[in-house]
């Protein structure tokens, strides 16, 4: 656990960059800071491994006042990974990741054997480990970056924008992998950055700061979306909140229809036959949908002729049994024939549900709570 005690910086020059800041960030979770441009996000960062020395008030890391323990002790427990990931441009991937373990007396072979361990754990391949940092894709040296924070398995991870730098598309899969690396390891992990969308998703909490260094709300996900504090945060959380929140929510057990499908490779006649409301599912041989096949308009398909992949309209998204409220009315939204397809974990059709459905669920479940605030997803939950 890190514990921020009334803790302030005010710099040389008297800018005052964090005020007062009183805040918990519990082990094994990730707490992300979050705020405008210059509110004090990475000077709060760099305070908990003495980059930067606190004017007023104390950091615990557990039980120990940080200002008691010698910064390069500190440091030992504390991954740290930046923006552009840092690395050093002469030394090769594996030598970047092998570099803090070396220090720390760690025998070469070793450590090379755990470097290349860890490049598999973030995703990166092995033949990689001899090239530069220059060598490498933007979102690769993150990947690098990660790897090397976690290479001497420090308990806390400091954070400062780490994924900003590349293309929303490759920034989307190292948010997911970083998701999963940290099902399974359970750092503490603080998180810096200014995007409240990435905050939302990786944050078990968030700390919303405002400039000058103060707390404006530290709250769930969900509870920020649900009831900002105040009109900075409301207006910082964006528009959407509505929508948003409900990728918080489980759907819980929805009413399915069985819906009446056919395989690739079937004939269209028998496609024609089986379509509802103008468009049938189509599922490969196990079951597994595929996409939309249009019926109205094959009155004049040749007999002879069977369903292939290039007819499918592929527009609609698939939510599972476990789907979020988000989830399975997107899927009923996306779907061309306006029935949404829910399928187990193997990725097999269970069945359908429309969006008016998943309405009636919303609108229950806000009874139920008697207010506007929603729940996490749990696997399985049922309302
Ligand atoms: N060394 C310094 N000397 C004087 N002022 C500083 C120094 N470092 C940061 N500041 C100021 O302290 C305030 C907080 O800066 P900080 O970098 O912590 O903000 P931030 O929220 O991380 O911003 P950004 O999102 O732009 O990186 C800003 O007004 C900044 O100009």
């Amino acid at each position: 656990m890190i514990r921020f005690e009334s803790v302030s910086k005010k710099y040389p020059d008297g800018t005052l960059a964090v005020d007062e800041l009183d805040l918990v960030a519990p082990s094994g979770r990730i707490t992300v800071l979050v705020g405008p441009s210059g509110c004090g996000k990475t000077t709060s960062l760099r305070m908990i491994n003495r980059m930067i020395e606190p004017t007023d008030g104390r950091i615990w890391l557990d039980d120990r006042d940080t200002a008691s323990v010698p910064t390069h002790e500190l440091r030992r427990g504390i991954g740290y990974v930046i923006q552009h990931a840092g690395l050093f441009p002469h030394r090769t991937v594996v030598d970047n990741i092998t570099t803090v373990p070396e220090l720390l007396g760690q025998d070469k072979k070793r450590a090379r054997a755990r470097a290349m361990e860890l490049m598999e754990r973030v995703g990166l391949p092995a033949q990689l480990a001899k090239r530069y940092p220059a060598q490498l894709s933007g979102g690769q040296q993150q990947r690098v970056g990660v790897a090397r924070a976690l290479a001497a398995d420090p308990p806390v991870m400091l954070m400062d924008e780490p994924f900003s730098a590349v293309d929303p598309v490759v920034r989307a899969q190292l948010q997911n992998e970083f998701l999963r690396l940290q099902g399974e390891l359970g750092k503490t992990i603080v998180f810096v950055t200014h995007d409240i969308d990435e905050a939302i998703k990786l944050g078990d909490q968030v700390a919303v700061l405002r400039v000058g260094g103060h707390l404006a709300q530290l709250a769930s996900p969900a509870d920020l979306l649900a009831a900002p504090a105040d009109t900075f945060v409301a207006e910082f959380v964006g528009r959407d909140r509505g929508y948003r929140a409900l990728g918080f929510a489980g759907a819980g057990r929805l009413p399915l229809h069985h819906e009446h499908s056919v395989a690739l490779g079937s004939g269209l006649g028998e496609a024609r036959e089986a379509g509802v409301d103008g468009w049938v599912l189509v599922t490969d041989a196990e079951e597994r949908p595929q996409g939309w096949l249009r019926t109205d308009r094959l009155a004049d398909a040749a007999s002879g002729e069977t369903v292939v992949q290039e007819q499918l309209n592929l527009g609609g998204t698939l939510a599972s049994e476990n789907a979020t409220l988000r989830e399975a009315l997107d899927s009923a939204l996306s779907s061309p024939s306006g029935r949404g397809v829910i399928v187990d974990g193997s990725g097999l059709l269970l069945g359908t549900v429309t969006a008016s459905e998943v309405l009636a669920r919303i609108e229950q479940q806000r009874v139920a709570a008697d207010g506007p605030s929603v729940r996490r997803t749990g696997a399985g939950e049922a309302s």
